[in-house]
């Protein structure tokens, strides 16, 4: 099976022609040679365009290629347009499978004997259907009678099992690239494989994903900015997941968002600020925010709202990490890569014996580059990226929610770019640093740390008398144990020395003892033995 399916994905590669993605003159010659041989899987799609070859040949490869794929629409920076633009057309497009099916699974899910008895109307055909689950319309009847437009998600049966086993050929390919590949070593890829199938697995278990979502909406409730639709928890399981509908335009879908006049540049700047107050304010961001996932509320397109969906991956984020995030940042762009060097050393991030000139140097060969833009054009992401890159070649072991939130920062920076090309991403950054590194010091952070601390003050306070008698009526106590402990240790310290005294005698008795048997008179070579026998007796006795 594994050894068939490996096949296949080199059978679908070829055969979609995208061995021509690596060079010639970079392929080995034993590789060119091979390919040459195996003429029956030649290219069979020479017309299509390359990104269309991709787009057919990581469909047909399934779930886990689709999602590496929709992963890679959205860094522009790195594909040519023509292809991210056929990439991103991986959304929705896969067959679905028999909504008869999914309402099965949705009754065996909920315990219903029909589906008839929570919802007033289901729609078999689907809604979408995604790599990982299928959506289906449905009116929700609630417990006040009135009904609620939903959408019930449903994972694809039997997924699970082939997502193990194509991660597990991935797993295989990627420790062929490491031990094959010239920068297998620095490109890590069995590591990425291995946060690749955390994320596509978590993926798996909506309820974990309804949790995120509440949460979420829960952060943003009452915001202009993002909307999350309401997620019914009562009716969440692991394969079966049921929230508010929703009628938002696509993100991609531009001439429709410049039809209804939509404020753009505020779009934009608000992708970046949402993606900013997620990581500074709350520590808790949306980190799958390929544009399939995203919407445009259709109200009030002058004061645009985006409404996400798709909680199933998100990044958490500790108050070192934002520490890590912001202090950089601020350094970076004031160009000061030495102040970096030495914000990572004094940080520990690096090791102490870390050669700071060094590491200066490195980071400035990476970085300048960057910054010979100007600073509106500037990814964040992208100096992320280079950082930890250099960063882990002086042995930093870069955390993996970090690199969630570069990746997540890349989409963020591409999405808004595209909404409006014009975008300054420091600009509208800037504020949100900025403020953050300044609540770390002086009173602000002080008056906040008394405040975190306040509710472990207001539980123990008013039980203070009581411990603070208990210690003190103790305290005698406590005292005279000490101090009953202390004499028996002294005791014992006697004894351990008495015991050393006496066997030094005893062992310097038998010593001169039998010199005195061997050269001098009997009588004090029988002393002596005599001696001996004393003090060993006495050692083994005291
Ligand atoms: N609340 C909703 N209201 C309306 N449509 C929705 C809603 N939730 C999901 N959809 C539709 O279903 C599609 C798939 O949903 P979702 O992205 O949650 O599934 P998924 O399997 O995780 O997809 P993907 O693999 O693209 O991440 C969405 O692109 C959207 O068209």
């Amino acid at each position: 099976m594994r050894f068939s399916r490996f096949y296949h994905i080199q059978k679908t590669l070829l055969q979609y022609g995208l061995d021509e993605l690596i060079p010639a003159s970079w392929q080995p010659w034993y590789a060119r040679g091979m390919r040459k041989s195996a003429f029956w899987l030649h290219n069979r799609y020479p017309d299509y365009p390359v990104g269309k070859r991709l787009r057919l040949a990581l469909q047909s490869l399934g779930p886990v290629w689709i999602k590496f794929g929709q992963m890679l629409s959205t860094r522009r920076d790195l594909l040519p347009a023509e292809i991210a633009d056929e990439l991103a057309r991986l959304q929705d497009k896969v067959d679905p499978f028999p909504g008869e099916q999914a309402q099965q699974l949705i009754e065996q899910a909920l315990e219903l004997t029909d589906i008839s008895e929570l919802f007033s109307s289901f729609s078999v055909t689907p809604l979408a259907s995604a790599s990982i689950a299928q959506v289906h319309a449905a009116v929700l009847r609630q417990t006040d009678g009135s009904d609620a437009d939903v959408v019930i998600k449903v994972i694809r049966p039997d997924i699970r099992k082939q997502i193990i086993a194509d991660l597990d050929l991935m797993d295989g390919l990627a420790a062929i690239a490491a031990r094959y590949l010239p920068d297998g070593k620095r490109l890590r890829p069995r590591e990425v494989v291995s946060e690749y199938r955390k994320t596509i697995l978590d993926e798996l278990d909506l309820q974990r994903e309804a949790a995120n979502a509440i949460q979420l909406r829960r952060n943003f409730e009452g915001s202009d900015s993002l909307y999350i639709p309401y997620v019914y928890s009562d009716f969440s399981r692991p394969n079966v997941m049921v929230m508010e509908r929703i009628y938002g335009i696509p993100v991609s879908d531009i001439a429709a968002l410049n039809a209804q006049h939509t404020d753009m540049e505020l779009l934009a700047k608000r992708g970046v600020e949402v993606f900013f107050t997620q990581v500074f304010r709350d520590s808790f961001f949306h980190a799958d925010m390929h544009p399939g996932n995203i919407f445009v509320s259709r109200e009030h397109p002058e004061n645009p709202k985006y409404i996400g969906i798709d909680c199933g991956i998100v990044g958490t984020l500790n108050s070192e990490d934002k520490r890590y995030l912001a202090e950089n940042f601020v350094a970076f762009f004031n160009r000061d890569y030495r102040k970096v060097a030495q914000l990572h050393l004094d940080s520990g991030w690096v090791p102490v014996d870390t050669n700071v000139e060094e590491f200066e140097s490195a980071i400035r060969t990476v970085c300048e580059p960057i910054f010979q833009k100007p600073l509106a054009d500037i990814s964040f992401g992208h100096v992320l990226l280079n950082l930890f890159s250099t960063a882990r070649r002086f042995n930093m072991q870069v955390q993996p929610q970090l690199v969630l939130l570069q990746k997540t920062l890349l989409y963020v920076e591409g999405l808004g770019r595209q909404l409006y090309p014009q975008l300054d991403l420091w600009k509208t950054a800037k504020p949100f640093l900025e403020s953050w590194v300044k609540q770390q010091v002086g009173l602000p952070a002080l008056w906040r740390q008394v405040k975190d601390n306040a509710p472990f003050w207001a539980e123990k306070l008013p039980q203070m008398p009581t411990l603070l008698h208990r210690y003190l009526e103790q305290g005698p106590k406590q005292q005279a144990l000490m101090l009953q402990q202390l004499q028996l240790l002294q005791l014992q310290q006697h004894k351990a020395n008495r015991q050393i005294i006496a066997a030094a005698l005893a062992a310097g008795s038998l010593i001169s003892g039998t010199i005195a048997f061997t050269v001098g008179p009997l009588w004090l070579a029988g002393a002596l033995l005599g001696g001996t026998i004393f003090f060993g007796v006495k050692a083994l006795l005291s």
